[in-house]
């Protein structure tokens, strides 16, 4: 079906969309979202491949971060919002109504703009999740925090101070540490809001060393207003503008050669 859109253009077929389901691990299909009477997000469709970094980008308020948030469905915390559409994980549309959304979540983590540790000691900030699935067992809630910290790259950093409270780290290893948080659990998709834009260059740089390392394990979507970062970080992008998802590609295709007129302006920084 073809959708009028308000840039006019109309979706099509690309190579990504053809991924097979064994590459998949998530597939966005014709998702249209609103808050309130105004339409967000227009007939998006995509495949995320398994264990690559898909990066989003475009300009402010082309809906990045609430596509972003209708894969874990944080989406249903804002009561104006209605979405139709469907978005499968492992084949199972996770609007489904007999999903169980915690259950969804733990599946799919999420890691925000600020770093957000609760106040805590850096070890119960890891454990957190496992403690609320009722674990309880000591060798094993260790064993998951030299585990998730190894995974965030924080582990050296912290390991002689683990009962220390989490809010006496920088605000990089506070956002390692969140990422250790999230990876505790063991999710399959690992969602990044522009996990870089409170921090400062040196740990920006050991967050995108670290996506980079965390690919291997997991799914990761960054959302970034960094293109260059996109560059740096992502296996494949996607560029939104108005709430349409204009073009997505490989990484560098992107970069290199877009096919679509508005990305082209978009990353030669003609607006945004
Ligand atoms: N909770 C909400 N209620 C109403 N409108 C919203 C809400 N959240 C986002 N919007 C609107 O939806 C559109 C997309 O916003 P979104 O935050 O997804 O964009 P973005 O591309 O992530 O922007 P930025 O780069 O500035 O974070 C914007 O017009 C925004 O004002």
């Amino acid at each position: 079906m073809i959708t009028v859109t308000p840039t006019g253009s109309v979706a099509e077929q690309r190579d990504l969309h053809n991924l097979s389901d064994a590459e998949t691990a998530l597939e966005i299909k014709n998702l249209n979202l609103y808050y309130g009477n105004k339409q967000a997000l227009y007939n998006v469709s995509m495949k995320i491949p398994k264990n690559q970094v898909t990066a989003f980008i475009g300009p402010s308020g082309c809906g990045k971060s609430t596509l972003l948030r209708c894969v874990n469905r944080m989406n249903d915390l804002v009561d104006i919002c209605n979405i139709d559409g469907e978005i499968l994980l492992n084949g199972q549309n996770i609007y489904d109504r007999k999903v169980d959304v915690a259950a969804l979540r733990r599946e799919i983590g999420m890691v925000f703009q600020r770093p957000n540790p609760f106040p805590k000691s850096i070890y119960e900030n890891v454990v957190y999740g496992l403690r609320l699935q009722g674990i309880k067992d000591r060798r094993q809630l260790d064993e998951a925090v030299e585990r998730s910290l190894r995974g965030a790259a924080l582990w050296e950093e912290v390991k002689d101070r683990l009962n220390d409270n989490a809010f006496g780290l920088s605000g990089g290893q506070q956002q390692r540490l969140v990422i250790a948080r999230a990876i505790a659990i063991e999710p399959k998709v690992l969602l990044l809001d522009e996990p870089t834009s409170a921090l400062d260059p040196i740990s920006t740089l050991t967050i995108e060393e670290l996506i980079n390392d965390l690919k291997s394990q997991y799914t990761v979507v960054i959302v970034t207003h960094n293109m260059q970062q996109a560059a740096r970080v992502s296996d494949q992008t996607a560029f939104m503008y108005m709430g349409e998802m204009v073009e997505y590609s490989d990484t560098n295709t992107l970069f290199t050669t877009p096919t679509k007129k508005k990305t082209e302006d978009y990353i030669t920084g003609r607006y945004g």
